[in-house]
């Protein structure tokens, strides 16, 4: 397995201690632990929303401080716990991730198959505010897929739905992943979920992984 990100001695402030994490490529790995442990900021930190306060991250064998945050963003997109809205309609919603993009806007039948994947029985043209938290959930993970990403961070993206959906969402997710060679790290309070789903799965604890080594 190639990693994908490497952790050497990284710290944050006194939130995070990992000597040494590593997410391989290609594959889907579930962050578990118990609420605080720091799942989500190991994902921000993936992201480079945050940068460690000692200690080096690897991305592809590259220090990540030395890559340009907005072009890393575009690989690797990150869907947070509470997604906002974007613009009026479902529609906007779906192309907001696509502004920064060189790419063709897709054609409506892209769209629709896309809401399709994420379960969402609703009109393009529908009023993003009307949809209910576990519907903006999964218009939000539409968003991300349309932006086709190298590296999806998921952070609970089933928190919202109920368990049939969120098993319907994760069996989607990990065909989508394993078809196209795309790497996702999501965290998850279901160990169900990641028992099921992941290939991989590093438990925090108290900001800090309990795995041995925590290079699986
Ligand atoms: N910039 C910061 N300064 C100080 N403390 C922080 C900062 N960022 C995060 N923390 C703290 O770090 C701890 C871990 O937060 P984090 O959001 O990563 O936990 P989590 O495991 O994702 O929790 P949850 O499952 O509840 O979402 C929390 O106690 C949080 O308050």
């Amino acid at each position: 397995m190639k990693p994908l990100f490497e952790f050497l001695d990284v710290k944050y402030l006194d939130v995070l201690d990992l000597p040494d994490l590593r997410i391989d490529e290609g594959r889907i790995t579930a962050l578990v632990g118990a609420s605080g442990s720091g799942k989500t900021t190991v994902l921000r930190m993936l992201n480079k929303m945050i940068s460690p306060t000692s200690g080096r991250i690897l991305f592809q064998g590259r220090d990540l401080a030395q890559e340009d945050s907005v072009t890393h963003r575009r690989n690797v997109v990150m869907l947070s716990q509470t997604p906002a809205l974007f613009g009026l309609t479902v529609r906007d919603n779906l192309l907001a991730g696509l502004r920064f993009q060189d790419r063709e806007e897709p054609d409506e039948q892209s769209l629709t198959q896309i809401l399709e994947q994420v379960r969402l029985a609703k009109p393009l043209q529908e009023a993003a505010d009307k949809l209910s938290g576990g519907e903006r959930q999964r218009l939000a993970l539409g968003r991300v897929l349309l932006m086709k990403p190298r590296v999806y961070l998921l952070d609970e993206p089933s928190s919202a739905l109920d368990e049939e959906t969120a098993q319907l969402i994760f069996e989607m997710l990990t065909s989508h992943a394993r078809a196209d060679g795309s790497t996702i790290v999501m965290v998850t309070h279901s160990k169900a979920a990641a028992r099921n789903h992941a290939d991989v799965i590093i438990e925090m604890s108290g900001g800090t992984c309990l795995n041995k080594g925590c290079s699986l």
